[in-house]
């Protein structure tokens, strides 16, 4: 894998906030990684560090192989940053701001149309002012923005924030699409249940340090949480008709029951289960939630002052 951001023991202070505590992680080409945290634990503050905006006061930060506070502007060229608010010049129709921004990045605006399109942008409104667009819409030019320049980088804060879910899942399947062409896309979130089956890592930061860094699944693995079983049981059976214990099962309801099993033994409680066909008539197994998973990373760490 190749690694496009490298961040290295970061420290960022404002006056006498932390705000980023001995940091460090990559990011890989073609990966999309969440970036999760409470409010203020530091995942903007990441972001400006990987834009160059901001310099870190320890450690080090290499995007495409280079300083990007000091790198040459070609690094900074192929990234894309769409901010956790978006605020554009009002009076600008969406076709003058993008060029307004490629004129900035120094990339050619050629491709303008094929942005406004590629983030669903209708036709009759790119040449309105931007005064006009509802939030959806001026979120898909902030998207158009970013993607201005074919990034290899694409850092997005809080981008599905006021989106309805049939933008929030157009927005998903864009990435899909970048993520195959080999982008690196960061995405800074606390709508966890929505980054669960997108991210292929998830960055958990708290108070200013990387609380946890890994795959949902590697990290369901450390946290030891319990993957719940529930079954439905066939008319006149009873728990003991299962083959396990008593004390596996409590009753959720008429006729069906739940156990929670630690990861090494679920496939032996699900193998004990169906070999019972006769006994159950329905059957659902619950891993642990993005959500689950986080509140147990941050249960586990130091509250900063
Ligand atoms: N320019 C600044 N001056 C002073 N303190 C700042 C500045 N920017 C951020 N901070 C502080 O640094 C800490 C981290 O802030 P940061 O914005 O990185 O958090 P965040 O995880 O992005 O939060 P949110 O989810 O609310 O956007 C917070 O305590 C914040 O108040």
């Amino acid at each position: 894998m190749t690694a496009t951001v490298s961040i290295t023991d970061a420290g960022k202070c404002y006056g006498k906030v932390e705000a980023v505590k001995h940091v460090s992680f990559t990011l890989n080409e073609g990966e999309t990684v969440a970036l999760v945290g409470h409010n203020g634990a530091g995942k903007t503050t990441l972001i400006k560090l990987m834009l160059g905006l901001i310099r870190p006061g320890r450690g080090s930060v290499r995007v495409l192989g280079e300083d990007p506070a000091t790198g040459d502007f070609a690094v900074r060229q192929r990234l894309g940053y769409l901010p956790e608010s978006v605020s554009f010049h009002m009076a600008l129709t969406g076709r003058e701001t993008l060029a307004f921004y490629a004129r900035l990045k120094r990339v050619d605006i050629g491709e303008g149309n094929a942005l406004f399109e590629r983030v669903g942008l209708a036709n009759e409104a790119v040449d309105r002012p931007v005064r006009t667009y509802s939030k959806g819409m001026r979120q898909r030019l902030g998207l158009a923005q970013a993607l201005l320049g074919q990034p290899r980088i694409l850092l997005l804060d809080e981008p599905t924030s006021g989106l309805d879910p049939a933008l929030r899942r157009q927005f998903y399947d864009l990435i899909t699409d970048l993520r195959s062409t080999g982008t690196t896309i960061l995405l800074s979130s606390h709508a966890l249940t929505e980054l669960e089956d997108r991210a292929d890592r998830v960055i958990i930061v708290n108070g200013g340090l990387k609380a946890a860094d890994g795959t949902l699944e590697d990290l369901r693995r450390l946290a030891r949480l319990p993957t719940r079983i529930g079954v439905t049981l066939a008319d006149g059976k009873n728990a003991a008709d299962l083959g396990a214990s008593d004390a596996t099962w409590r009753t959720t309801g008429d006729r069906t029951l739940e156990a929670a099993v630690q990861p090494e033994n679920k496939i032996a409680l699900l193998h004990q289960v169906t070999a019972h066909p006769a006994v159950i008539t329905g059957l659902h197994v619950m891993e642990p939630s993005l959500d689950d998973v986080y509140a147990h990373f941050l249960a586990g760490q130091v509250k900063t002052p």
